[in-house]
């Protein structure tokens, strides 16, 4: 799926038309409306929630963000917005993402991000990194499409700063609008010429309306400079704790306060404006300043290094799938529906699923890799491929 593909993007928008009338008299869609309206939210202290999450997302920001914290129907959220397989759709149409990371340093960060969207169901997966991080990255995977474009400090001279720069700017822009979803930040390390280039990449690419997803140290670079996510609803951001508390400390002036924490995400998302905001942790909070939703299924007990970053890029196909999903059928579904909320609870319910999975066979040697060997099972445990 590509919301940017081919040459005219009205002929696409009517090719989604026309598939929206056809979906409408099918059996499929029949389906996935039932699932849009038993998307009903669990309280998180149990039982049923007697409004539907869309009424929830129609609530006022600000009786929004003092109610209480909904568990995600995930599992209805999985099948809704996860696209049949269609024989008569060709590559790209499941979708086309790309990780902005991998430096020196890490090179297993945008790997594990880049190849989850596959694994997730994308059909095309770009990193672009440090040239030093490239022939790492590539002789992880022959899948994924490798750009050496980024530079460090280190290996620029300063009075070509400006031209390398603008290089690289117009190397990345030739792909850009090509691209469903971009993540940016697994792995991209801190350097501050680094930091510069990819400022202009995320401007690029608000401009040019594709959806983000700030992961890592993507999130260091728009903490000191919220500007370039302030007010973009297409910006998708998910901290951990050391990440959230830099967020708050930084956007809020206060410290994160576990008492209020739903109150306090939607805050923070209201004050950076319109973006969405998953709060990793023992439940993932995600937020677009409406309203609050958990999802809180037991993945594994392991913390290995990486479970993040498959996080980013599973979040980058499901937002992509859950957009791509409500424009298909505008004329049915509710304007408040947020697909980036969508594709924060298919995503984090599916990693869960497959860190149960992988620490069920690994135990205690349960690492990233096995994890994401398992993502495929999980998904089709919630939606089979043949369905
Ligand atoms: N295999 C790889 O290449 C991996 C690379 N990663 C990348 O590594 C880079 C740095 O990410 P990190 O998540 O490590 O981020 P940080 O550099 O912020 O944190 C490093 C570690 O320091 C500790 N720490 C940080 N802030 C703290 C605080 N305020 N109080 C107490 N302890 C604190 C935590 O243990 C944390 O995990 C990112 O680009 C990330 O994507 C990670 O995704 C993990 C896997
Ligand atoms: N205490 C916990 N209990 C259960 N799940 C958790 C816990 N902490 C994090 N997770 C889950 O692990 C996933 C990754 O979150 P984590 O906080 O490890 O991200 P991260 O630090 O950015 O990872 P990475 O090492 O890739 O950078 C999230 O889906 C989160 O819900
Ligand atoms: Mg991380």
């Amino acid at each position: 799926m590509s919301l940017s593909m081919g040459a005219c993007p009205h002929a696409w928008r009517h090719h989604l038309q026309h598939r929206g009338r056809m979906w409408a008299t099918s059996p499929v869609f029949r389906r996935q409306l039932f699932l849009l309206r038993s998307l009903a939210p669990t309280c998180a202290h149990g039982g049923r929630a007697s409004s539907s999450s869309l009424q929830v997302h129609a609530m006022s920001a600000a009786s929004a963000a003092a109610g209480p914290v909904y568990e995600a129907d995930a599992e209805a959220v999985v099948r809704r917005i996860t696209p049949p397989l269609d024989r008569a759709r060709h590559k790209g149409q499941a979708g086309k993402i790309a990780v902005i990371g991998g430096c020196r340093e890490y090179t297993g960060a945008p790997y594990f991000a880049a190849i989850s969207a596959l694994k997730v169901g994308a059909d095309l997966s770009h990193v672009f990194c440090t040239k030093d991080a490239a022939t790492v990255i590539k002789s992880y995977s022959p899948e994924l499409i490798v750009h050496p474009i980024l530079e460090e400090s280190y290996s620029v001279k300063d009075d070509e700063r400006e031209s390398v720069s603008s290089s690289i700017l117009a190397e990345i822009s030739k792909w850009m609008e090509r691209f469903d979803c971009i993540v940016v930040g697994p792995g991209l390390g801190r350097d501050s010429f680094l930091m510069d280039c990819v400022s202009n990449i995320m401007r690029h690419a608000r401009q040019a309306n594709i959806p983000t997803v700030v992961d890592g140290d993507g999130l260091f670079l728009i903490t000191n400079n919220i500007g370039l996510v302030e007010d973009n609803s297409l910006a998708i951001l998910t901290p951990n704790v050391y990440e959230y508390k830099r967020l708050v400390q930084k956007v809020l002036n206060c410290e994160v306060n576990e008492e209020n924490a739903s109150e306090q995400l939607a805050a923070l998302c209201q004050k950076i404006g319109g973006v969405t905001i998953m709060r990793k942790g023992k439940a993932d909070l995600i937020s677009d300043g409406k309203k609050v939703t958990q999802v809180s299924t037991f993945g594994s007990p392991r913390r290995c290094g990486g479970q993040g970053d498959i996080l980013s890029g599973s979040v980058a196909v499901f937002s992509s799938w859950a957009r791509h999903f409500l424009l298909s059928n505008e004329q049915t579904t509710e304007k408040s529906v947020n697909p980036m909320v969508l594709g924060c609870i298919a995503g984090s319910l599916l990693l869960r699923r497959a860190a149960s999975l992988a620490f069920e066979k690994n135990k205690r040697s349960t690492v990233t890799t096995d994890i994401i060997e398992f993502l495929g099972q999980s998904l089709e445990d919630i939606s089979p491929a043949g369905r």
